[in-house]
């Protein structure tokens, strides 16, 4: 929606607030609507004056005054951009898109075979954008349901300890569970999670990952009853991030994956 009195902040991620630029043309610069009027050719300024000169470089959009506090501003504009930090990217929005309905066709005809709704777990924080593409393109009955599990925090090495700090809400004792994660890497969080809806007494787990990670595996995944594994693309053995991964908790809402500069991971995260 178009809000006359906007702001736009540009930040830094270390010292917060840069600069504001009012949008609002009423209070930067005057854009009249109306016919332009000189002022009387006595009053005007050669066209060559030092004066006119200066007004014309004055900065008159939002570009314009970034670039005239160049280089601060411009390295804040990088810094403001999640795809700054994108050394190369691995699959692309649409590559993506294709990839998560073609999984979503071979889920939904199995789902369709089942006597009853399946329970499709997400596994908190990573796999939300695929849970959400993925249940969008499944026309079969199920229910969505979300665990939390840690074992990353801020650096790019497992801790080998995954924690359960969300639990379900839905119950899964005697149901087909499906749990959905962004990507399968040494296969500790999996494992740990599988034996706590085991406990449960969920009757079979399938496993549904955007990204598969085999040479990095430290645990074999073990699926109970008829469950099934189903992989999105498999992952080389390098950190990646975008489309609900994250390094440090960032650049989850980039549309594709993507390795990042190595420039961009602190000393102690592993790299
Ligand atoms: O196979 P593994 O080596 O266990 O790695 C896979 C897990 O690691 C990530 O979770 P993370 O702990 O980073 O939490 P997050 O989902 O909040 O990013 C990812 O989302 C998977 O759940
Ligand atoms: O490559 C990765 N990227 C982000 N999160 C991860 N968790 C395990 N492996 C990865």
């Amino acid at each position: 929606m178009a809000n006359n009195n906007m702001v736009v902040v540009v930040t830094r991620q270390d010292s917060g607030i840069l600069a504001r630029f009012p949008t609002n043309p009423a209070s930067s610069q005057p854009r009249s609507s109306g016919p332009r009027t000189l002022p009387p050719a006595n009053q005007r300024l050669p066209n060559k004056s030092p004066a006119l000169r200066a007004r014309r470089r004055r900065p008159t959009t939002l570009s314009a005054l970034a670039l005239a506090l160049a280089p601060a501003a411009a390295a804040a504009a990088a810094m403001v951009s999640a795809e700054a930090g994108i050394d190369r990217v691995l699959w692309t929005e649409a590559e993506v898109a294709a990839r998560v309905g073609d999984v979503a066709a071979e889920l939904e005809a199995d789902l369709r075979a089942l006597p009853e709704p399946a329970v499709v777990v997400g596994v908190a924080t990573g796999a939300f954008l695929f849970l959400a593409d993925l249940v969008r393109r499944v026309d079969a009955p199920l229910a969505v349901d979300f665990v939390r599990v840690e074992s990353y925090g801020q650096g790019t090495e497992s801790s080998g300890k995954p924690r359960i700090t969300a639990d379900l809400k839905v119950d899964v004792a005697g149901k087909h569970v499906v749990v959905v994660e962004d990507i399968v890497d040494t296969g500790n969080t999996l494992s740990c999670l599988i034996a706590h809806l085991e406990k449960k007494g969920a009757s079979s787990i399938s496993v549904c990952t955007f990204l598969d990670k085999p040479a990095r595996r430290k645990v074999n995944v073990q699926l109970v009853g008829d469950g099934k594994f189903y992989s999105g693309f498999e992952c080389p053995d390098c950190f990646v991030v975008g489309y609900g991964l994250d390094y440090a908790e960032l650049y989850r809402n980039l549309p594709y994956v993507g390795v990042l500069k190595p420039e961009m991971y602190t000393k102690d995260s592993g790299n």
